[in-house]
C-alpha cells in the first residue's frame, strides 16, 4: 500500500475529541512494510499520543527497527510539522537522509528529511564516553 493511502486511511481512526485535530502517519520500514498510526488523545491531556509515535510503535512491535520513509497528513491549511518529541522518535529509527512528507487533506505536500527536522540531534555517539 502507498504511504499516502495508509496515512489517509489511519487518520480516519484518530481519536481526537479534545483538539478535533486528526492526524495520520505512515512509515515504510527497511523491509518495505508499511506501518501506520493515528493520534490518540486522553482526557488527561498530556497522556495523548501522536500519530507518528503510533506508527513507530507498530513498527517496533512487529520486530522492525529501521524506517526509510515517512508520510504525515492532517486536516490543516498547511502541512503540519511533527512535534519535538516525534522528531526525536523519528531520529531514533531513521537516518538523517530519510524523506519525510508532510501533507494536507487538500493534497498539498511539503518534503523534508529527518536531519532537517532535527539538526544537531542528540544521538548514541554523544554517550561514547559514558
Ligand atoms: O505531527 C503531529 C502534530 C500533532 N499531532 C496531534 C497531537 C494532538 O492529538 C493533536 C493536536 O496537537 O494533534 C500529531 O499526532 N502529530
Ligand atoms: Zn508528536
Amino acid at each position: 500500500m502507498a504511504l499516502k493511502d495508509a496515512a489517509l486511511s489511519v487518520r480516519e481512526n484518530a481519536y481526537a475529541p479534545y483538539s478535533n485535530f486528526k492526524v495520520g502517519a505512515a512509515i515504510r520500514s527497511s523491509t518495505g512494510v508499511v506501518y501506520s498510526g493515528c493520534n490518540v488523545e486522553n482526557v488527561a491531556y498530556p497522556e495523548g499520543t501522536c500519530a507518528e509515535a503510533g506508527a513507530i510503535a507498530a513498527m517496533v512491535a512487529a520486530g522492525e527497527k529501521e524506517l526509510t520513509e515517512v508520510y504525515v497528513v492532517a486536516s490543516s491549511p498547511q502541512p503540519v510539522p511533527p512535534c519535538g518529541g516525534c522528531r526525536q522518535k523519528l531520529a531514533e529509527f531513521g537516518k538523517r537522509e530519510v524523506k519525510v512528507i508532510l501533507a494536507t487533506m487538500d493534497g498539498a505536500e511539503f518534503e523534508t528529511t529527518i536531519g532537517q527536522l532535527l539538526p544537531g540531534a542528540f544521538g548514541a555517539s554523544h554517550m561514547e564516553d559514558v
